[in-house]
């Protein structure tokens, strides 16, 4: 009691006012008027507004608590939630919507949604929800869904509903033929050749209790034409595919003596299908098979747009429900970055009898378009929760027992359907990568830290003192300095090193562009080799942890250092000599893909220099693919990328910089998707002490009703 102060002051005091509800909460026109602050700020899209002014146009008694609904709806969508969590968006409006955006600079903002939302309760917003002509339960014609729980409702846009029930009822489809005992694989069968395919039994780690789940995996993916196999980087994803591959062949062969079955892999992007490709044939080469059986497995990996039949400037694809692919399996990879409208569109574009199989990693941050749907769908993975019907087809054909901790006698259809591996063999149990991606997962930051501090070969960790630190000019520059450091040992690279092989490996300045194309290519094959062995990964675009100043700032490092000749205003806006680019948009007139990484190098033709984009084509006749710098126009300088870019992609040594503040974008999903980008190295680099701790306390829940 004594501890209060006990003065007059204290109740001469008007008690504090209570918030007033906003006026756009109750007023359409003021609503209109605050979107429309909101668009000119960058915070919302004008396609997000002109959804809440054409319902206001269309039905005059639209109440405003709707038209917020349905801006904040589509504002969702830009942000990869296919609906919007009002619950979530009330509890914290800043993290539910992303608003104010990263970078705004907060001068004379207009009424944050926090704000706007103060008064705002989850019953009065279900309230201003009630329109039957605009909102809807179910099926119909309203352009709005809503769907209540207990605890939340979800407000969809028609077209996304309607995506995740396609999905749902695709998918059950196929879990319901599962469970036909008539589907069922020759037990005897599949188990003599999972034991040729992955040698003696049980040959699996200790870490797994002797369980070898890639071998589970594909007994379990072999009885269900739907079927996921997740686990992170290196758990050996693509050699459980290519076995289970053999063994579908097998047991076809087995069954008739009809053709062995079509199979297509396919992959979202162009970089993803051109590294399930790579790794796939050298798999395919090393199988302990004849050769007659490993011709039926395809090497060749093509992009879902281009599987589906993508046509210019419309959304729909030569495939669909009405003139579906004719395939026996698909297989896509990378299936985290595929959204929901894709997937979708290619579950519709199959035959139910086709097998769907998606491999992907769970943990990694979902596609930039709406929807994670890997992510939501393999939410019980870790657990397992396999039935005894399933504990004993999987010993019947594996010839091991399952760990008890993994059965679960309620377990649902889909669980059933899921694997997941749990081994990294790329980060052993000595690699403090793998030890740091598994605290990440785990959201444990006293762990992660220890990590950091154990001294693991393969890992580095920094904490700037302040924005012009030059510790990381140094580290971009010149990679990190080796504990062990010896000459023998290989030494995590900087931009440096690639610079320095296209300074020493440029062919004769007499050597014409035109006559000597081979000797470009291979100089370019090297040059782009050796950028692979390093890469700057942010969170951030703006400010001064972001891509975009960072970019500028490292070119200025190499140039200071005599690794770049270029002026000042061909740095910030024009080409140079070893800049390197990131494709932004697929361009099939070009052959690039979003994603794809060139260098822009000199090339001596018809007597002058002039400079060339040099890209890896994938194709081993013309592996370099070069491009006349005027011809590209979505590309972005990639000295620093962003972790979202960096997907599918994998480099020697990654340096990934955490900004000195909590933005929304920072988030486990973003530490664990930049952190296993690297393949030897990892340099981790804190703006500021402690951030690290804080992204992996939070995850990116997004607002879905999959799962
Ligand atoms: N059971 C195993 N025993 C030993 N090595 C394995 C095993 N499974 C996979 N590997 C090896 O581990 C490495 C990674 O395997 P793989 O490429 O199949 O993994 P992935 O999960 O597809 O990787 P990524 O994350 O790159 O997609 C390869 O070198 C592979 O040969």
């Amino acid at each position: 009691m004594s501890d209060i102060p006990y003065t007059a002051d204290l109740f001469d005091q008007p008690p504090p006012a209570a918030p007033r509800p906003h006026p756009a909460l109750s007023d359409a026109r003021a609503l209109l008027r605050l979107l429309e602050r909101w668009v000119a700020r960058g915070w919302l899209r004008d396609l997000d507004r002109a959804l809440a002014r054409f319902l206001h146009a269309e039905v005059e008694d639209a109440p405003p608590l709707l038209l917020l609904g349905a801006a904040l709806a589509s504002h969702q969508l830009g942000h990869g939630h296919v609906c919007l969590d009002l619950a979530a968006t009330l509890e914290a409006p800043t993290l539910a919507l992303s608003l104010p955006p990263e970078g705004d600079d907060m001068s004379d903002p207009p009424p944050l949604p926090g704000e706007v939302l103060e008064t705002l309760t989850l019953a009065q917003w279900r309230d201003g929800l009630e329109h039957a002509e605009l909102v809807g339960q179910g099926p119909g014609s309203s352009p709005l869904v809503r769907r209540d729980d207990g605890t939340t409702t979800r407000l969809y846009l028609r077209r996304y509903w309607q995506y995740e029930q396609t999905l749902h009822a695709e998918v059950d489809r196929r879990l319901a033929l599962a469970d036909s005992t008539d589907t069922a694989p020759d037990a005897s069968l599949t188990r003599a050749t999972l034991d040729t395919l992955f040698g003696t039994p049980g040959a699996d780690p200790e870490a797994s209790g002797g369980f070898n789940w890639q071998k589970a995996a594909c007994a379990l993916a072999a009885q269900s034409p739907f079927a996921i196999i997740t686990g992170g980087p290196g758990t050996g994803k693509t050699t459980t595919v290519v076995r289970l591959l053999a063994l579908l062949q097998t047991l076809c062969q087995a069954a008739s003596d009809a053709e062995p079955l079509a199979i297509r892999l396919a992959a979202p992007t162009g970089k993803a299908a051109a590294r399930l490709g790579e790794s796939i044939t050298h798999q395919v080469n090393d199988l302990p098979l004849g050769p007659a059986l490993r011709a039926t497995i395809p090497v060749e990996v093509t992009t879902l747009h281009r599987l589906l039949g993508a046509r210019p400037d419309t959304r729909h694809f030569r495939h669909h429900a009405d003139n579906p692919l004719s395939l026996d399996v698909l297989v896509i990879d990378e299936a985290s970055m595929v959204d929901i409208e894709m997937l979708t569109a290619v579950l519709s574009a199959l035959p139910a009898r086709t097998r769907l199989i998606l491999l992907g990693d769970k943990d990694q941050l979902a596609s930039v378009e709406a929807g994670s749907v890997l992510g939501d769908l393999c939410r019980r993975a870790e657990g397992g929760h396999y039935t005894p019907a399933t504990a004993a087809w999987l010993a019947q054909a594996t010839g091991q027992a399952l760990p008890e901790g993994y059965r679960d006698p309620d377990g649902r259809p889909l669980d059933q359907a899921i694997a997941m591996l749990r081994e990294s063999y790329r980060f052993g149990a000595r690699s403090g990568i793998g030890r740091l991606a598994r605290a990440v997962n785990r959201s444990a930051p006293d762990e992660a830290r220890q990590v950091l501090e154990q001294g693991y070969t393969d890992l580095r960790h920094r904490v700037l003192g302040g924005e012009s630190d030059p510790a990381l000019d140094s580290l971009v520059r010149n990679g990190s300095a080796t504990r062990e450091a010896t000459t023998a040992t290989p030494r995590p690279a900087g931009y440096r090193h690639y610079l320095s092989v296209m300074h020493a490996r440029r062919p004769n300045e007499n050597a014409d562009f035109t006559r000597r194309p081979e000797a470009y290519s291979a100089w370019a094959e090297a040059v782009l080799d050796a950028y692979g062995d390093f890469q700057l990964l942010c969170a951030l675009r703006k400010g001064p942890w972001g891509i975009e100043e960072l970019n500028l700032r490292i070119a200025r490092t190499l140039r200071q250092a005599k690794l770049l000749q270029a002026s000042d205003a061909a740095l910030e806006h024009g080409w140079f000599e070893g800049r390197p680019v990131l494709v932004t948009q697929n361009d099939y007139g070009l052959g690039l893909m979003n994603g794809d990484i060139g260098i822009a190098l000199e090339v001596v033709e018809a007597g002058g220099a002039r400079l060339r984009v040099a890209f890896p084509s994938g194709e081993p006749e013309t592996p370099v693919r070069w491009v006349l710098p005027s011809r590209l126009d979505a590309i972005d300088t990639v000295f620093a990328m962003t972790v979202h870019k960096s997907q599918g992609s994998e480099f020697r040594h990654a340096a990934l910089l955490l900004p000195d503040r909590m933005t929304p974008v920072l988030t486990r999903e973003l530490v664990y998707t930049g952190l296993t980008r690297a393949r030897q190295w990892l340099s981790l680099v804190e703006a500021r002490r402690g951030i690290l701790g804080e992204a992996i306390d939070r995850q990116v829940l997004r607002a879905s009703g999959l799962g």
